[in-house]
């Protein structure tokens, strides 16, 4: 049996902060007692690890990434094994990926795929949501077989037309589905059609760069999707979850939808936090590090998102982590924005960025672990196995260093991406030792874990509801 105690730090959950000591035995946490202790003071363990002057918080859970991602003729260039690598090294222990069916094809194809993307690649524990590309009566009846495997969200899109779009009939009848089996619609909402429209008049009058990508994908074809994806969930008796919330009409209709007591949740994301427009109008196609969609806001936007999480009108922020490299990638729309793409790297920088807004005094810190951690935990059914130290939990513990300072750059991310969304970013803490159920995978900033480590996590149903 392995033993492991961590002395000395300040251990902070969604729901306190306290020092104390904590022990961890096969993998699991055990115990938590005041720091100190006699009853602390007589456990024994194989290995000790002194955690003083340190935060001991839960791993992050980062519950939208895209490793090995297909969009606009490339992947995304983080594969399970480096995106995993990279989280691990940023504090995150759990990720849930988007899985992907493929218009014409079955959805455990597409689950398949991803399940061999993964398997034996990933540093730390994942799970899996699914993206419905092309619902139909095949697709809605499969739906109830995934979320008996674990797989209980289902991403659908109204932007995207041709590719991963759905009408407003189908996103009804998901929707319909997931109020049947317990399921959580996880939509992107942008109205793709509109988009598409404004698209085509912007290149026919010249208008190439990478900002007009921020441009055609205007706030209210943000805000309009997200209103109608809250009443087309309110006609199926459905709870809905709206991805990378950007603008601050959306969040108005969010918070809407949960003054009535609707089961209306909302995400936002570290670029729409950190990065505006201003980026994507750096000069020689730069702008095109920053193409995404949801676009980035002009900066009006971002107290808005703030206040959203600070008054859980937003309870999770997820990476969307979707890295392309500049040279070979991101340069495919050179002349042309709409083939430009669409995804930023970030699930290495979650935590700190969010530890950032601690100390600038957007969140409290016990709202920063409730953000990264408990709540996408909740949200996901992975509760509280994941997103919190307590007995029974698995054991993915970060030992935080509230008082480093890094600069995020290029030069030192994990990421497999040749650009840094944030580079020259000073941070005031830095993950510094990482457990995953148990084992350091990350030791005083030294690389310790391994691919195959991290093991497929099926999940319960949203606890949200
Ligand atoms: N967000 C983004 O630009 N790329 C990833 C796909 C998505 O989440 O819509
Ligand atoms: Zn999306
Ligand atoms: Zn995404």
């Amino acid at each position: 049996m392995s033993r492991t105690v961590i002395r000395g730090g300040l251990v902070i959950t969604a729901a306190d902060e306290t020092h104390a000591d904590v022990l961890i035995e096969d993998g699991r946490v055990v115990a938590v007692a005041a720091a100190g202790s006699d009853y602390a003071q007589g456990w024994t363990a194989t290995e000790t690890i002194d955690a003083t002057g340190k935060y001991v918080i839960p791993g992050g859970v980062d519950a939208h990434t895209h490793m090995d991602f297909p969009f606009g003729g490339t992947f995304s260039s983080d594969t399970f094994e480096t995106g995993t690598r990279a989280a691990a090294w940023g504090g995150t222990t759990t990720l849930v990926d988007f899985a992907v069916q493929t218009r014409g094809h079955a959805l455990r194809e597409g689950l398949d795929q991803w399940h061999a993307k993964a398997d034996a690649q990933c540093a730390i524990d994942y799970g899996f949501h699914m993206i419905l590309s092309d619902v139909n009566e095949h697709t809605l009846k499969e739906m109830d077989l995934l979320v008996e495997e674990g797989i209980t969200s289902f991403k659908l899109f109204m932007a995207y037309p041709g590719v991963m779009y759905s009408d407003d009939g189908q996103i009804l009848r998901a929707m319909q589905r997931t109020a049947d089996n317990g399921a959580l619609t996880m939509m992107h909402a942008e109205n793709g059609i509109a988009i598409d429209v404004l698209v085509e008049q912007a290149l026919a009058a010249g208008r190439s760069d990478p900002r007009y990508h921020g441009e055609v994908r205007k706030v209210v074809l943000e805000a309009e999707a997200t209103h109608r994806a809250i009443q087309l969930a309110r006609v199926a008796g459905a709870p809905l979850y709206v991805v990378h919330v950007s603008a601050d009409e959306a969040v108005a209709e969010l918070a809407a939808a949960r003054d009535k007591d609707l089961p209306v949740f909302g995400e936002t994301c570290p670029q729409y936090l950190f990065l505006s427009t201003d980026n994507l109008a750096e000069p020689d196609f730069g702008g095109a590090k920053y193409v995404c969609s949801t676009p980035l806001r002009p900066r009006e936007h971002q107290e808005v998102l703030w206040r959203g999480l600070r008054t859980n009108d937003l309870q999770v922020v997820s990476t969307d982590h979707c890295p392309f490299c500049f040279v070979g990638q991101k340069e495919l729309g050179r002349g042309d924005f709409s083939k430009i793409p669409n995804g930023m790297p970030g699930v290495e920088h979650r935590m700190d960025l969010l530890h950032q807004a601690v100390l600038d005094g957007h969140i409290s810190r016990r709202r920063w672990i409730e953000l990264a951690a408990a709540a996408p935990a909740r949200m996901f059914g992975l509760y509280p196995k994941k997103g919190t130290i307590a007995p029974g939990s698995d054991a993915d513990i970060v030992l935080y260093d509230p008082t480093a300072e890094h600069t995020l750059s290029v030069d030192t991310h994990h990421m497999n991406v040749d650009y840094s969304a944030y580079e020259g970013k000073r941070i005031t803490g830095q993950v510094e030792t990482v457990l995953s159920r148990g084992e350091t995978v990350l030791r005083r900033r030294e690389f310790t874990g391994r691919a195959g480590h991290g093991q497929y996590t099926p999940r319960g149903v949203c606890q949200y509801l």
